[in-house]
């Protein structure tokens, strides 16, 4: 079982906009996974394993005569994003055609209806990735489709791939809440093609897909680059999302080493979400 720790940083900064926004966005940039914004400022998340303790010393705000930044960060063994995520809950729908609610809200007139129940997985499709992820899957055949979902937090972009008439799926995370939470919802949407794995690219050797979908960060794709590509049927479609318009070049070169093309970019915040074809 992985066990995935997080250190949290909580910014205190005066004035809160476009402090903030700035602030997330170079955050971001340097590695930083989730934001919740607060009150005060903003909470930031980064894996333990992408932290240095130089993280913060390309952050140009913090160094600027027009903010007060403090901070302070500790370890966090696990983030309940159920919480956070409760906290300003609302239904989201992409398109008017997918919606992502949970349990206790009314069912919405979408034609693929998306109920989850985050626990402490990322993927309610609040995030700017996750929403373009979702247009992605809308946007594209997936009939008959064989799928991998890379980093399926949720699950939810696995559900939706199968309410798409995909199948068979994978759907791959190594954190194991969000095994455990997307077996789940797998269950809680009636999902009969997906099979759930907790692992990591070491569980992909041999498998081969039409799709494949990965939100996950920068960092990550371009390690695993080599792994989906190798995984991806001739003609296959490669999704990409969990990182920033400045990172498109890099994304882009590891993509054309393994003869992926692009195809087509969608782009929400200074966040992306890039179509390749093999
Ligand atoms: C940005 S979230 C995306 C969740 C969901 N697919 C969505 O689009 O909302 C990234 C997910 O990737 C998982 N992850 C990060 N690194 C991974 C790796 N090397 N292998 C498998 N999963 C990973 C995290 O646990 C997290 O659930």
């Amino acid at each position: 079982m992985y066990n995935i720790i997080y250190i949290g940083y909580q910014f205190k900064v005066t004035p809160l906009q476009p402090g903030v926004e700035i602030l997330i966005a170079e955050l971001g940039y340097a590695g930083f996974e989730s934001f919740v914004e607060t009150e005060e400022g903003v909470t930031a998340y980064i894996q333990k394993e992408e932290w240095n303790g130089d993280i913060l010393n390309d952050i140009q705000i913090l160094n600027s005569d027009e903010f007060e930044i403090s901070y302070t960060f500790d370890d966090i063994e696990q983030v309940n994003w159920n919480e956070e995520w409760e906290k300003n809950f609302s239904p989201i729908v992409v398109d008017d055609a997918c919606s992502v609610r949970a349990p206790f809200h009314e069912k919405p007139e979408t034609t693929y209806d998306i109920v989850i129940e985050p626990k402490m997985s990322f993927g309610t499709g609040h995030h700017e990735t996750t929403h373009m992820m979702i247009q992605h899957i809308l946007n594209n055949d997936f009939k008959d489709k064989s799928v991998l979902d890379m980093g399926c937090g949720t699950g939810v972009l696995a559900i939706l791939a199968e309410m798409k008439g995909a199948r068979p799926i994978d759907a791959v995370d190594f954190d194991n809440w969000c095994y455990v939470n997307s077996i789940e919802n797998v269950e809680r949407n009636n999902c009969e093609h997906i099979t759930v794995i907790e692992g990591d690219a070491s569980v992909l050797s041999n498998k081969k897909y039409d799709v494949i979908i990965a939100n996950i960060n920068r960092n990550i794709l371009l390690k695993d680059m080599a792994v989906y590509a190798a995984c991806l049927n001739k003609k296959g479609l490669l999704f990409l999302s969990g990182f920033y318009k400045e990172d498109i070049p890099m994304i882009q070169q590891a993509c054309e080493k393994h003869m992926l093309k692009f195809q087509e970019k969608l782009e929400r915040n200074n966040w992306v979400s890039l179509k390749f074809l093999n």
